[in-house]
């Protein structure tokens, strides 16, 4: 079995939504302070790094994180690479076999300095969502910090999927990930009533002997 992390560092370096609240981890009480223990403390936004988006992030009826069906969090995955392409349109896709895949990952390689928030980024056209519905996929991946483009303010694509009872993953890292299937652990904190969650993403490829 190996594992690939695909989750981003998280640092006070890496880029937040612009506006939004930055990620930072301190020491809060020392080992020496305590006389026991070090502990630390994070200040973040739930939509740093590698996340997930609740249904509530965009809907106001949506599922918030802590009712999520855990379920579409650790399934069998492919990685389709798109890089290149300003637009990922329904017909590019029609000849991709996803065979038992529940979640799609999308590799546009867009994204390539974390610590800089880009300013324009790989568009999906709504069709991709019925593309994913007939084939029986639940959840969308992408290495970017939205599914929308970033001054979208109606988020055509996050209501498609909302709509269609699809999940959300936005900001992995697939750099280093070769088209193929693989099995996706991505688990949300417990976070009661909130929009979206961090997550630890990885893609576990099977090895045969
Ligand atoms: N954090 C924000 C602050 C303000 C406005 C948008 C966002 C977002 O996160 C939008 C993005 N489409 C997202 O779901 O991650
Ligand atoms: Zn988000
Ligand atoms: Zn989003």
């Amino acid at each position: 079995m190996k594992i690939h992390d695909i989750s981003m560092l998280l640092n006070s370096d890496v880029a937040e939504w612009p506006g939004d609240t930055p990620f930072q981890f301190q020491l809060n009480w020392t080992k020496q302070q305590s006389g026991s223990v070090n502990v630390g403390q994070i200040t973040t936004s739930t939509h740093i790094g590698t996340h997930i988006d609740a249904p509530f992030h965009f809907n106001e009826q949506g599922k918030k994180v802590h009712e999520l069906p855990l379920e579409n969090y650790i399934v069998d995955a492919i990685v389709i690479d798109v890089s290149g392409q300003d637009v990922i349109s329904r017909e590019s896709l029609k000849e991709v076999l996803t065979g038992k895949a529940k979640a799609v990952l999308f590799r546009t390689n867009a994204w390539n300095k974390r610590v800089i928030f880009p300013d324009e980024i790989p568009v999906f056209e709504v069709g991709v969502v019925e593309w994913m519905v007939e084939r029986g996929i639940v959840l969308l991946g992408v290495d970017l910090p939205s599914v929308d483009a970033i001054t979208s303010k109606d988020l055509p694509m996050h209501h498609a999927l909302g709509t269609a009872g699809r999940y959300i993953l936005e900001g992995l890292v697939l750099d280093e990930i070769k088209e193929g299937t693989y099995q996706l652990i991505a688990l949300p904190l417990k976070i009661e009533g909130a929009d979206g969650s961090p997550v630890r993403a990885v893609l576990v490829e099977q090895v045969h002997f």
